[in-house]
């Protein structure tokens, strides 16, 4: 059997009072998409924020491709294979689309003008060759999401975490978006784990989905058995109706 590419396990976190994540376990395979669901405040960001070390667990453990990822220094996540994008944009607004994508390939040694071919390659496989040139303050939004991607993808990740990548985007461009994801993990033989709201991105493209609720893992599944599970349908309407 292989090594999953991301392994976690009873991971648990609090801030005050409030357990955020209470012995989280999943796993990724090699090549797998993975969709990370649950209602708001589920710990699904959290758990994002522990796995690249933005907050460091009380208890459990994240491996990476076998490795203890909580013993990699937080600068390093991304070199070690783990790259993100935001729910909020991080992008340089003043940099154009290449400069914004280079940045994403400064993690690796490389000589400057071979990252930044390299980066020119990246922007045509995700349609961006003709805005390369352009800043990226004034480009659409969705234009914008996937410059997020290219510069992730310019670290030459084997774990891409993707947060809520069509939270604003039209119904067009989230079907153009799964597309683009799968596309993107079979040339680059990547993994992701997919924090995502919208079912029809998730039913569409993700091979396996973990559902959360208050911390806690509820379900583990293929998409249709996780969508018609009865605990992942009351624990939606159980905060809708709070
Ligand atoms: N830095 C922090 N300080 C205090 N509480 C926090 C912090 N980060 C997260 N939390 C709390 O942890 C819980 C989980 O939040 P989290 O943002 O991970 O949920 P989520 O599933 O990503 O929600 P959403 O779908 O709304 O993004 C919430 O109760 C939140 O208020």
């Amino acid at each position: 059997m292989s090594v999953a590419v991301l392994d976690v396990r009873d991971v648990r976190i609090h801030f005050g009072g409030v357990t955020a994540l209470d012995g989280i376990s999943l796993t990724v395979d090699p090549g797998e998409i993975c969709g990370l669901i649950g209602p708001n405040g589920a710990g699904k960001t959290t758990l994002f924020n522990c796995i690249t070390r933005i907050y460091r667990p009380d208890a459990g453990t994240i491996r990476f491709g076998g490795a203890d990822l909580l013993a990699v220094p937080r600068h390093r996540i991304v070199r070690h294979g783990v790259a993100r994008t935001f729910q909020n944009l991080a992008l340089f607004p003043s940099l154009s689309v290449l400069e914004n994508t280079v940045v994403g390939a400064h993690v690796r040694r490389g000589r400057h003008r071979a990252l930044r071919a390299e980066a020119l390659g990246i922007l045509a496989a995700l349609d961006l060759a003709d805005v390369a040139h352009r800043p990226a303050q004034g480009l659409p939004f969705g234009t914008l999401k996937r410059v997020e991607l290219a510069r992730a993808l310019a670290a030459h990740p084997r774990l891409l975490l993707l947060d809520e990548p069509a939270g604003g985007l039209t119904h067009a461009e989230v079907r153009d978006l799964g597309a683009l994801i799968k596309r993107i993990r079979d040339r680059y033989e990547l993994s992701a784990l997919l924090v995502e709201h919208h079912m029809g991105l998730v039913m569409g493209i993700c091979d396996h989905v973990v559902a959360m609720d208050s911390g806690r893992k509820i379900a583990d599944g293929p998409p249709q058995d996780v969508q018609r599970d009865e605990t992942v349908a009351a624990a939606y309407l159980g905060r809708a109706a709070a």
